[in-house]
């Protein structure tokens, strides 16, 4: 009689690492897909993949040979439709690393002391800017990156490439200003561009109130690594978006926090 094998159930170290390695990751791409249109594509890949299973184990040849054809052609579409989530997963990865979270290591070899007080500087304008057009209700969409990327921004935006100025800002977006449609770009230590158009994103689970400046910021959150925060024209309130989840009322104290650890 032919006797089982139970020789998978040898557990080692190996094993224990691997499944905790498997649990991170999964742990990750969650995080990352979280409230965004991927879950459900996710679990429609998964249902394809368990039908695919239960066909093949009940040898129903032709329906599993066209499953898996799809398969196979399905991994290209999968990295073609993920293409936002691979990339934001492989910056998560190196914005993660030892050296990067230990940015108090870096300031102790390189001056961190000058760079907080650089950054404070830098983060002033924007918040006096945005306290101003929270008052008179100015829309306004500015979105923080820290390297300018030609391919995502030149095509729509117009080339400022200034100092950070608030009295800068608040001209851009006064409701006369021919710039005033669309976001301000701002990266390496300047108002780099203006009037960009954005990617919107088509996360369906966000508030109803949710116009096309919240969504053009929350899109660019999941694209790039970037943050925007976002003035309401109708409410004034003050939104920051960040990897694709917005957070909505925030302070003019949570703000400078926020962009001093983001920006
Ligand atoms: N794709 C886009 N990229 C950048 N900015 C955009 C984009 N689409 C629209 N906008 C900006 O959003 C403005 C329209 O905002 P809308 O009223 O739809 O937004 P909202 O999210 O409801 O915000 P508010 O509370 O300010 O009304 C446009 O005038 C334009 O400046």
């Amino acid at each position: 009689m032919k006797s089982f094998d139970f020789d998978f159930l040898k557990f080692s170290w190996a094993s224990a690492i691997d499944i905790i390695l498997v649990a991170i990751l999964i742990y990750y791409v969650y995080s990352l897909i979280r409230n965004t249109l991927a879950v459900n594509l996710l679990l429609g890949m998964f249902i394809i993949l368990i039908f695919y299973q239960v066909v093949k184990g009940l040898h129903m040849d032709l329906l599993s040979k066209i499953i898996d054809k799809f398969i196979s052609v399905g991994i290209m579409a999968l990295i073609i439709i993920f293409q936002p989530e691979i990339r934001r997963f492989l910056l998560h990865i190196g914005k993660s690393t030892f050296l990067q979270k230990n940015k108090a290591w870096w300031g102790y070899l390189f001056g961190s002391k000058d760079r907080e007080r650089d950054n404070l500087l830098r983060i002033k304008p924007i918040i006096d800017a945005c306290k101003s057009m929270k008052k008179s209700r100015t829309g306004a969409l500015i979105v923080f990156v820290k390297f300018y990327d030609d391919e995502l921004f030149t095509n729509s935006c117009e080339i400022i490439d200034s100092k950070i100025s608030k009295r800068l800002l608040e001209s851009i977006f006064q409701k006369h200003s021919p710039l005033h449609d669309g976001a301000v770009v701002i990266a390496e230590n300047k108002i780099k561009s203006a009037s960009c158009i954005l990617p919107l994103t088509d996360n369906d689970k966000l508030p109803p109130q949710f116009g096309l400046r919240h969504r053009a910021g929350i899109g660019i959150s999941e694209t790039a690594d970037a943050v925007a925060v976002i003035v309401s024209e109708e409410t004034g309130e003050i939104a920051y978006a960040k990897q694709g989840r917005v957070r909505m009322n925030v302070s003019f104290g949570e703000l400078e926090k926020l962009l001093n650890k983001d920006f």
